[in-house]
Order: C-alpha cells, then sequence, then structure tokens
C-alpha cells in the first residue's frame, strides 16, 4: 500500500462528526436563508394550503360512503368524486411550484455559500494551500456545500410539512371521533420505533459510504493523472494501487449492499405498519360502531386514510436528530472554512504606489513557515538598490526560495519588515505591490489552455504584437510559430506537452508581458541543457536589464555579472559582496565557488 489507506481520511469523517449547535451558528445558518424570507414565507402559505387541502378528499370519501350511496344518487356520487379529482389535481400542481420555489431557495444559498468560499479561499496565504490536503478544498466546495440542498428540501421542508400534515390530521381526527382517534395515535409509536432503528441504521451506512467513496475519489485523482502516473510506472506501483483500490470498492460494494438490504427492511416495516394500521382501525372502528353507535362506515374508512397521512411525519419526525446534527455538521465544517484567518492582511489605508523604483531593504526579518519550528530566516539584514542585480547563493534548503516569497508578501515576516522605495510592504495595497514584481521560478505553472491564453494572464488586454514582442524578446516566438497551431497550442495539464525550458521561456515572455519593477528569477540547475540554458539566458536577460532582480543564482556567469552575491546558510546571511570580494574572504562562497559553481561552468564549457 503507497499511503497505507489514508487517502481522505483526515477530511471526510462525517460518521463520528458532532457539531456544537450554538446560537451563535444557528444565527449564522439563519442569516444565509433572510434575503430569501419572502419566498420562504410562500413556501410556507403553500404548505399551509396543501396540508389543509389534502384533507378534504378523505372527508369527501365519507360523503360517498355515508350519504351518496346510501342514497343511490349519482350526481352526488359524481360531485364528490369530481371534487376530490379537482382537489388533488390542484394539490399536485401547487407542489411543482412549491418544489420550484423550495429549489430556487436551495440554488441559491448554495451560490451564495459557493461564492463566498471561493472568494475566501482566493485571498487565502500561500501557507493555507501548502498545508491543506489534496482535494480537501474540492470536498468542501463540492460535496459540503451541494449537501446543503438536501438540508434545505429533505430537512427543512419536510419537518415543518411534517409538523402541519401532522397537525392538522390529528385536530381534524379528534374532532370526528376522539376514541378512535386516541387508538389511531397509540399505534403510532409502534411504527415509530423500528423506523427510528433502521433510520439510524441506514444512516450510518451512508456515512461510511459517503467516506469511502470519497477515499476512492482521492485515489482516483491522485494516480490517474500524468505526475501521479509517471510516479507508479517508474516504482513500478501498480500492483499496490490496483490493490489499495480493490480493497476501497469492495468495501463501498460491501456497504452499498447493507444499503439496500436495510433500506428493504425499512421499506418492509413501513409497509406492515402500513397494512396494520388500517387493519387496528378497522378493528376498532368496528368494535365502536357496534358498540356506540358514534362513527359511521364511512367515518372508519376516512379513519384509515387519514391515518395513514400520519405515517411520513412520523418517520420524519423518527429521524430528525440525525437530520438536524447532520445538517449543523455540514454548516459547521462550510463555517470553519469561511473563518479560516488570513494571515496576509491589507491594511484599510494601505497606499498605492505607482510604478516603484525597486528599492529592497529588509531590515532584522525573522520568518519560520510553523511557528513551533525554528526560524527559516534568522535575521536577515539586506538592501538591494533600484535597478541592482542581486544574486543569492548558498546551500541547498539554506533559505535562498523564501527570502524571494518575502518580497510580494506571499508570506508574513514574523518580525523585522520588508521595506520597498522605503516604505514597509505591510503599508502598501497588495495588488500595488505585487504588479510591481514579476516571478520566474524554475517549476513553472501554466494553465491547461493555450499559449496565447496563459501569456494574456499577465495582460488581459495585450495586443497580439506584444505577444509576439514579448515571445521573441523571450527566445520562445519561433518555437510556438512551428506547432501546427502555434499561439493556440493547447500546454496540457500544468504545461505537460511542453519541455521544461519552453515553460520556464514562456513563463520569461509572461512576466515581459507585466513589465514589472522587479523581478525574481529562480535559475535553472543543472537540469537543462547548454543549448536550453543559453536560449534561457538570452531571454532572462532583457527582463534583468534595467529591473532591480532577485536571482537565485546556480551559474558562474551569473554572479560574476551580479551587483552584489548574498550568501546564504541554514537561514541567514553569511557573507556578502561582489565576486571577488567574497573570494578573498576565502568562506562559503569560495567553498562553493570551488565546489558547484567553477565545476558548473566547466561542465557548460565541455558541453
Ligand atoms: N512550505 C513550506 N513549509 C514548511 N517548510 C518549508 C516550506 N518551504 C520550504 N520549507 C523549508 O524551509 C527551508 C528553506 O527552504 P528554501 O526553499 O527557501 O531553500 P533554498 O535555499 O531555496 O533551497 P533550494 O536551493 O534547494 O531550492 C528548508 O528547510 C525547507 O525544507
Amino acid at each position: 500500500m503507497v499511503r497505507h489507506g489514508s487517502r481522505g481520511s483526515r477530511f471526510y469523517h462525517q460518521t463520528d462528526e458532532k457539531p456544537h449547535i450554538t446560537k451563535a451558528l444557528v444565527f449564522r445558518i439563519v442569516a444565509y436563508f433572510k434575503p430569501y424570507w419572502k419566498i420562504m414565507a410562500v413556501i410556507l402559505l403553500l404548505i399551509v394550503l396543501t396540508s389543509a387541502m389534502e384533507i378534504v378528499p378523505p372527508l369527501l370519501t365519507k360523503n360517498i360512503i355515508d350519504i351518496a350511496l346510501p342514497q343511490k344518487n349519482i350526481r352526488l356520487l359524481l360531485l364528490y368524486i369530481v371534487l376530490s379529482f379537482a382537489l388533488l389535481l390542484l394539490v399536485n400542481l401547487i407542489s411543482v411550484g412549491q418544489s420550484y420555489l423550495n429549489t430556487l431557495v436551495s440554488k441559491n444559498i448554495i451560490r451564495n455559500l459557493r461564492e463566498d468560499m471561493y472568494q475566501h479561499l482566493l485571498h487565502m496565504s500561500i501557507r493555507f494551500f501548502s498545508n491543506v490536503q489534496a482535494g480537501e478544498i474540492s470536498s468542501r466546495i463540492n460535496n459540503d456545500i451541494g449537501g446543503i440542498e438536501s438540508v434545505f428540501s429533505n430537512t427543512f421542508i419536510q419537518i415543518l410539512q411534517g409538523i402541519l400534515v401532522f397537525v392538522t390530521t390529528t385536530v381534524i381526527l379528534l374532532y370526528i371521533n376522539w376514541k378512535l382517534a386516541i387508538i389511531s395515535l397509540l399505534t403510532l409509536p409502534l411504527f415509530l420505533l423500528p423506523t427510528r432503528r433502521v433510520g439510524r441504521a441506514r444512516w450510518k451506512i451512508a456515512a461510511d459510504m459517503q467516506s469511502k467513496l470519497a477515499e476512492l475519489t482521492t485515489l482516483i485523482t491522485e494516480t490517474l493523472n500524468v505526475s501521479g502516473m509517471m510516479l507508479i510506472k517508474l516504482f513500478t506501483k501498480e500492483k499496490e494501487e490496483e490493490k489499495e483500490f480493490q480493497n476501497i470498492n469492495d468495501t463501498v460494494t460491501k456497504l452499498g449492499i447493507r444499503e439496500t438490504v436495510v433500506g428493504r427492511w425499512f421499506i418492509m416495516t413501513i409497509q406492515t405498519f402500513v397494512a396494520i394500521g388500517p387493519m387496528l382501525i378497522y378493528l376498532f372502528g368496528g368494535l365502536i360502531l357496534i358498540q356506540y353507535h358514534d362513527i359511521t362506515i364511512g367515518g372508519i374508512v376516512m379513519f384509515v386514510t387519514l391515518v395513514t397521512r400520519l405515517y411520513g411525519p412520523v418517520n420524519t419526525f423518527a429521524n430528525i436528530h440525525v437530520d438536524i446534527v447532520r445538517s449543523m455538521a455540514l454548516f459547521e465544517r462550510i463555517f470553519q472554512y469561511l473563518d479560516l484567518k488570513n494571515e496576509i492582511k491589507e491594511k484599510p489605508d494601505a497606499c498605492n504606489i505607482g510604478r516603484a523604483d525597486g528599492e529592497i531593504r529588509f531590515k532584522h526579518v525573522f520568518f519560520s513557515y510553523k511557528e513551533t519550528n525554528a526560524p527559516t530566516l534568522t535575521d536577515i539584514n539586506m538592501e538591494i538598490k533600484s535597478g541592482q542585480m542581486a544574486a543569492f547563493v548558498g546551500p541547498s534548503g539554506a533559505g535562498k526560495t523564501t527570502i524571494t516569497y518575502l518580497v510580494p508578501r506571499l508570506y508574513e515576516v514574523q518580525s523585522g519588515a520588508v521595506l520597498l522605495d522605503g516604505i514597509d510592504i505591510r503599508e502598501i495595497a497588495l495588488h500595488s505591490l505585487r504588479n510591481q514584481i514579476g516571478m520566474v521560478t524554475q517549476d513553472t505553472y501554466l494553465f491547461n489552455t493555450t499559449i496565447r491564453e496563459n501569456l494574456l494572464f499577465a495582460r488581459p488586454n495585450a495586443k497580439e504584437a506584444e505577444l509576439v514582442q514579448a515571445c521573441t524578446t523571450a527566445n520562445i516566438h519561433d518555437f510556438i510559430k512551428s506547432l501546427p497551431q502555434g499561439y493556440d497550442t493547447v500546454v496540457g495539464d500544468r504545461g505537460i506537452k511542453l519541455s521544461g525550458g519552453e515553460k520556464q521561456r514562456i513563463s520569461i515572455a509572461r512576466a515581459l508581458l507585466k513589465d514589472p519593477r522587479i523581478v525574481i528569477f529562480d535559475e535553472a540547475t543543472s537540469a537543462l541543457d547548454s543549448n536550453s540554458e543559453t536560449l534561457i539566458q538570452q531571454a532572462i536577460d532583457p527582463l534583468l536589464k534595467t529591473r532591480t532582480s532577485l536571482v537565485i543564482a546556480h551559474r558562474l556567469s551569473t554572479v560574476l555579472s551580479a551587483d552584489i552575491i548574498f550568501v546564504v546558510e541554514n537561514g541567514h546571511i553569511v557573507e556578502s559582496g561582489r565576486h571577488l570580494d567574497l573570494i578573498k574572504l576565502n568562506g562559503l562562497y569560495k567553498d562553493l565557488y570551488d565546489k558547484q559553481f567553477h565545476s558548473a561552468d566547466e561542465s557548460h564549457s565541455m558541453q
């Protein structure tokens, strides 16, 4: 087993989930329904109307038996039948309208929740996305928010309907014959107990089923994609994955069978009681008729019809607790996400700095990815003047990338400050700050759409000539032109159809289109051949020229041409200066130069 069957288990735990039903939670849920109170008032009215109207046909049946038939009055018989039919037709027509209104409310609430959630997540920090498990976000948006629909139509409406049907029916039964009414009501607990037991069992199986299905979905999405498949093939894990899939699939099948069987028991219980109930009423009704003569035959038939109307509400009440807990749990899970704090907040009076000069300063910056961990960056002090090229060198894991992340405020410093043109970046509006910065990473991310769309992401209104100009400067235009679909070529998932070098050159073109004041460039490690590297070098030079740049350097030529080199080790800047000065120090830089840059340069000249 590759990941010991833990897939999905961390975030699908509906079975053991017990929400804390507080006043605040209820008010918050109500707030989502508030805008639709008028529609809900109409729904309530329609439910009252239909529950009252449904009482009438059994009354008419009573009249058919007690009046029309004994009197042999065909006109009256026809009148009662037509009236009953017309009423039932009307009830059904109203139900169509009511279900339209139900759907209108639930779908709108779902839309609002989805929108709130997406908007909230869109502004969450990178830290949040690095910690969240794959599939968790889509599960919250799709499953949890989607589940709200049944909360409204199954739980809320059913409870309301149940109460009204129960009240109206009971009142009319008591009115007609209180003795038989009490006897009829006493038969209901017989129906309630088994329904409740079976209902609970069904809910437990359904929850287990949902959790297992979620595991299956996670397994499928994690394995059946390009990166997952490459990993599986290269580590020859097909058998293990198949086994894991088989295990979950088997459990799903068993649960599915149990769900159906228990479902059958449920139907059987209902059918048995639906059959026993009338018999008991015939028995007691018959006795009352024979002994006391205060009920008619039509009255007994009407009782039978009306009592069966009570089974629906009783079933709802039997499982009401489960339904409410489930609904609250759904809302609670959604609110948990909506309440996640965004650590990167924009100040209300944050300033817009226009086009920056591009001077960057770090003052006593401390940072760590997790508060409990040792700091990733310790007391970083540095200054990069406007237009300068700064190179960052150091062993792997030293903190070079982390330093660059702090400039566009992808993460927040723990203490100290990052300044742009002398202004603390926390004082600058986020869009104003990030508009100044272009980032070209080694692991370029492209959307699964055309090259053109990917480029336009940087500047949606760029003209064709500007796209071509940027791509020509980034040394990628000729390649794009050579593709059968040119700029309209779809790049595949994360740009899988392109080579690493091609992707990076497209990302350079994208950064050129953005025309930032500051460029952050993570230079390719030795993964690229010298030809590809030369192409990238030629592409990046115009982007770095005239702009302030922070380059995570792996090549000798880069450090040689840097205005300032920062040597990072274990979260500290241990040396800084120009190449020759640093060589003279005979410290870590000299070491790196001897081991990394020098040899990398030699290997390049050999290629
Ligand atoms: N999202 C993250 N959450 C927790 N720790 C992280 C995260 N990203 C990086 N780290 C840790 O922070 C430290 C610094 O990482 P960073 O990527 O800045 O190093 P680097 O100098 O750029 O390394 P390299 O040259 O290998 O890319 C490493 O120990 C790394 O494991």
